[in-house]
């Protein structure tokens, strides 16, 4: 008798702790990203969560006009020294997370954000009492406002890491769900 029956492989799979799971660093950037999908804007979506110690989600933004503001309305292009310059009223996706974190105490928590932040997003990181923050993309980096932002995070000792993932791609299959209703 084989000891690699498809009887004992499948009770061997379904009885031991599964191995791909999501590691923590992974589940909150893809849960930053996830939100980045709410994003209207047409050229850089950003999605940022917050985590507490206890690796609790106390916050989660992306980047949009502020409430009321309508996304039919307000311009969506980049005019520089115009009133048609989407810069003048997107809130970034970090600020809006620190927004949406309903008055919890956000000190020693973690940000993941899918873009680094900006100057004016690193104050409200600092100022909340973010004591870390890993990011994916750092596309601006050469940008003077972001330089400053890594100026005032390594003033104050905010550790920022590039987060690198464990795994490619996670695909959100809403249809595999279904598989066991049937
Ligand atoms: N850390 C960041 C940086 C940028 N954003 C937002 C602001 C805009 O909606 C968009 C950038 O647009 P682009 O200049 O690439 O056309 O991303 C943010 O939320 N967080």
């Amino acid at each position: 008798m084989s000891d690699t029956s498809p009887d004992k492989a499948v009770a061997e799979a379904t009885s031991s702790k599964r191995k791909d799971y999501l590691h923590w660093d992974d589940y909150f950037m893809a849960t930053s990203l996830l939100s980045a999908k709410r994003s209207k804007d047409p050229v850089t979506q950003v999605g940022a969560c917050i985590v507490d110690q206890q690796k609790r989600i106390v916050a989660i933004g992306y980047n949009g006009f502020p409430r009321n503001c309508s996304d039919d309305e307000f311009p969506w292009s980049k005019c520089r020294d115009s009133l048609e310059d989407k810069k003048l009223y997107v809130v970034h996706a970090e600020a809006n997370a620190i927004l949406n974190s309903n008055g919890a105490s956000l000190v020693d928590t973690t940000l993941y954000t899918t873009l680094f932040p900006c100057n004016e997003c690193t104050k409200l990181i600092i100022q909340s009492g973010i004591k870390q923050v890993f990011y994916m993309s750092n596309k601006y980096a050469h940008k003077k406002n972001y330089r400053a932002s890594s100026r005032m995070l390594n003033a104050v000792g905010v550790v920022c890491t590039r987060h690198v993932p464990a795994r490619k791609q996670i695909v959100i299959d809403f249809d595999a769900i279904l598989q066991d209703d049937e």
